[in-house]
């Protein structure tokens, strides 16, 4: 409960004083409510049932109604619990739109922060936590909590509700009241077995959802794999067993829930025929004081029993509140740049990118480093280009280069200032990077475009697309730059689609080009389209092209060799293709391969 009692805190932080107003409305409400049982008080009298009873304190308050015509009075009466009626629901229907719209603020506020927490947090959080786990948590665990900061409203209103309903109970019949209440805490007492029952359930609810999340994503991915390779009934008898699971959740739901209502129920027919049986034979109770006690019960047992049911709803959902807070906490420590708010200049590359004694691992614990002592320079407006067999930390190094992941030992050195939480903003700036696997969204291709550069005239997209092979194709489209291009760009080639995300790049007008396997979906007439275009902005911005194909490097200023993440081989393309070691040995074999 810890931490829902953190989250209402925040909830009334954020209403600030309306939370006053809210309460105010929710207590009139309640006495209006009330004002309902004390109507009726006369009603009786006017019926003459209550009368004959005497035992009730209020009576003691009360004008006799005798001296009045029945006739006269019903009307009145009847009028004023008309009038009260309509009233409380007038103010009903206005508090539930205010407290909705308070309490949809608050989450809007939650749902805003978390994801902008999670979006500037460092690249570590994000290769160490499964995306589906985070889209869950931004979806079904959020709607959760979302339903749990709803229901802790309603507890609220309903605990006040009661309350004033207990006070007025209490008028008509002191010891009655108090035996029902006496009766209440002592069911609640032997109740918490529920609650706990139902914080165990929320649990699996909370895992089940992560499975099946986690499972669908994965899935839906790689349909292509699973469909071609003939996968589906596996597939399928998976979630068979999950769904088995999440039917037994269900049932053991309902389970609890009625469990809760028997013992309720049963405990209050027991309770009513217990108290019934001693007031006619012990007290001798008249038919008047056997309709207030029913009239109490029935008011104020339903409110227990809802308040009990509401608890246990509220444990169900705590470990969503528990998984929301746990990841606001660890994005909190994510947190990349301390100064995210504030607008960056770019920052301009004039000399040279330089690590110094670099060393990375993934794992802290384990003893493998994806890269180590790495001393290079990548010297500004020339081409770098990165190699080396798979594994041997290419990626890696661009990941260091461009601040999503900071060097265990050693640093990188922007024009001779360490790269930092406060420089990286600004070098990010003035960097395009075009990744092994191209992301486009299911927009349009403008859209795609200018996503990086939102007032880039068409002179500038239409150059952009003529730098990167693109114009020819994009021109066919009978939509041309409007046209749709589906999930992840599916209704492009692959080929296609990494021109499309080279010419998103280039249209930001970068210092610094990363390209990471860029050209190696491209035929040889594009990928030489691309070479020439390179060649052309070559001395205008730093190039740093990581490649398997080394046709594509050929143009290259600098070669930097990685194998299993140290710098084996620097130098020229035509000097290290001249000299023996890993770089010769790579090209001789792809030589080989094409000969
Ligand atoms: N997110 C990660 N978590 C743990 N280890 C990782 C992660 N990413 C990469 N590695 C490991 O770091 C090493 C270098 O990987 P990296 O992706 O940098 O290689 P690469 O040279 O780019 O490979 P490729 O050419 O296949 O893309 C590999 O041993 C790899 O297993």
């Amino acid at each position: 409960m810890k931490e829902v009692i953190k989250f209402m805190k925040r909830f009334y932080i954020y209403c600030g004083k309306v939370w006053y107003i809210n309460l105010a409305g929710m207590v009139l409400v309640s006495v209006l409510e009330g004002m309902g049982i004390f109507l009726l008080v006369p009603l009786l009298s006017v019926s003459g049932i209550l009368k004959s009873s005497g035992s009730s304190f209020l009576m003691q308050y009360l004008p006799s109604f005798d001296d009045y015509s029945v006739k006269a009075i019903l009307p009145i009466v009847l009028g004023i619990y008309v009038l009260v009626v309509v009233l409380q629901n007038i103010i009903q229907r206005k508090l539930s739109i205010f407290t909705i719209s308070m309490h949809q603020g608050f989450i809007q506020e939650v749902r805003i922060k978390l994801y902008e927490s999670l979006l500037y947090s460092n690249w570590n959080l994000f290769i160490t936590k499964r995306k589906s786990d985070l889209i869950n948590l931004l979806t079904i665990e959020l709607a959760r909590v979302n339903a749990g900061v709803g229901l802790f409203m309603q507890l609220l209103t309903s605990l006040i509700f009661t309350a004033i309903q207990i006070g007025i109970a209490f008028c008509l019949s002191p010891n009655i009241t108090a035996f029902v209440l006496l009766s209440g805490l002592i069911l609640a007492f032997f109740s918490r077995k529920f609650i706990k029952r139902s914080k165990l359930l929320g649990n699996k609810t909370s895992q089940l959802a992560q499975h099946y999340f986690a499972g669908i994503t994965d899935q839906l991915n790689g349909i292509k794999d699973i469909k071609v390779n003939n996968l589906e009934t596996s597939r399928l008898q998976w979630l068979t067993r999950l769904n088995d699971g999440m039917v037994q959740e269900q049932i053991d739901y309902a389970r609890l829930k009625s469990d809760s209502q028997l013992f309720y129920k049963g405990a209050s027919a027991i309770l009513i025929a217990v108290f019934i049986y001693l007031s006619v034979n012990l007290f001798q109770g008249q038919a008047g004081q056997l309709l207030i006690i029913l009239l109490i019960f029935s008011k104020l047992w339903p409110r227990f029993t809802g308040i009990q049911s509401s608890f246990e709803q509220l444990a169900s959902y705590i470990p969503s509140f528990v998984n929301i807070h746990s990841l606001e906490e660890e994005t909190k420590l994510a947190q990349e740049s301390e100064a995210r708010e504030m607008e960056s200049e770019r920052l301009e590359l004039v000399n040279e990118i330089e690590c110094r004694d670099v060393t990375f691992r993934y794992n802290q614990k384990e003893y493998h480093y994806a890269l180590e002592d790495i001393n290079l320079s990548i010297p500004a407006n020339r081409m770098t280009a990165i190699v080396g067999k798979s594994g041997g930390g290419k990626s890696t190094l661009i990941d260091i280069l461009t601040g999503l992941n900071q060097p265990e030992q050693g640093d990188v050195l922007i024009d001779g200032h360490r790269l930092s939480g406060e420089n990286v903003k600004a070098l990010r700036q003035s960097i395009s990077y075009v990744p092994q696997d191209p992301f486009l969204f299911n927009e349009s291709i403008r859209d795609n475009l200018l996503i990086v550069h939102p007032d880039a005239s068409e002179e500038d997209i239409w150059g952009a697309l003529e730098f990167s092979a693109c114009a020819e194709f994009v021109r066919k489209l009978p939509n041309g730059l409007d046209t749709q291009i589906g999930d992840r760009g599916v209704k492009l080639s692959g080929g296609e689609r990494q021109r499309l995300v080279l010419a998103r790049a280039i249209l930001k007008k970068p210092s610094i080009l990363i390209m990471d396997e860029a050209t190696s979906s491209l035929d040889t007439e594009n990928e030489s389209k691309i070479q020439m275009a390179l060649e052309r902005i070559k001395g205008s911005m730093t190039i740093i092209v990581i490649a398997h194909r080394l046709s594509t490097i050929r143009n290259a200023d600098q070669v930097v060799v990685l194998e299993k993440g140290r710098i084996v081989q620097k130098g020229g393309f035509k000097q290290l293709a001249e000299g023996k070691g890993m770089f010769q040995h790579l090209l001789s074999k792809q030589i080989g391969n094409l000969s």
